[in-house]
């Protein structure tokens, strides 16, 4: 949490390799991240990392399945493997039966739930949620987040939450708090 401005999307950015110009050390799994390729990166990042934005970031003249899955594209699964993984991960968000449905016709808490569905199809082991609640209503809000908390329960995915809304703690198990660039506890 912090203040508009504060880094927080900066700090979510680096920490899911999205960003990688930086200043200091991150180590991800004993190994500095700097020393990485940008090839070495986008396949850590695609292998380890899901994200969530405010905004869904879906493909509108795609069908909801075909959004979910989008990872699974270059990660040389089977049709056959794709289908199950996508049907797997829409019926964790409660959206299997929209599978061949449009996007175009879903309200914004159920967009926010196929963008988790996408973000959780490769099985990541954090999830970067950047104001994922930024365009929903607060009781779509809750439900979003009593999503997440399952996700984490039953997955065991850490889900790693940006947002303004102090509403959204009493979900999570650490707050950080960013002000001026910097991580202050
Ligand atoms: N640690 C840092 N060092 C230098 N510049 C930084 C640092 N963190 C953030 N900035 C700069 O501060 C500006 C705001 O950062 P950022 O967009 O991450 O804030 P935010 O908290 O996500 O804001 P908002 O809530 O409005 O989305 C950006 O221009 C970014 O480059």
């Amino acid at each position: 949490m912090g203040r508009s401005g504060s880094g927080k999307s900066t700090l979510v950015n680096l920490i899911g390799f999205l960003d990688t110009k930086f200043k200091g050390t991150y180590y991800f799994e004993d190994k500095l991240v700097e020393q990485y390729t940008d090839d070495d990166l986008s396949k850590i990042r695609n292998e380890n990392v899901g994200f969530v934005f405010q905004n869904f970031g879906l493909i509108e003249k795609m069908t909801v399945g075909q959004n979910v899955e989008l990872p699974l594209l270059y990660a040389g699964v089977s049709h056959q493997e794709k289908t199950r993984l996508v049907l797997e991960s829409l019926e964790k968000v409660g959206l299997a039966d929209f599978v061949n449905q449009s996007v175009k016709l879903l309200s914004g808490g159920q967009r926010q739930r196929v963008a988790i569905a996408r973000a959780i199809v490769k099985s990541p082991k954090f999830i970067i949620a950047d104001e994922p609640t930024g365009a929903l209503d607060s009781k779509t809000s809750l439900e979003i987040m009593q999503l997440f908390t399952e996700l984490n329960q039953l997955s065991g995915v850490t889900i790693i939450l940006v947002t303004h809304d102090a509403n959204l703690m009493s979900y999570c198990t650490r707050e950080i708090k960013v002000a001026d660039g910097e991580v202050i506890m």
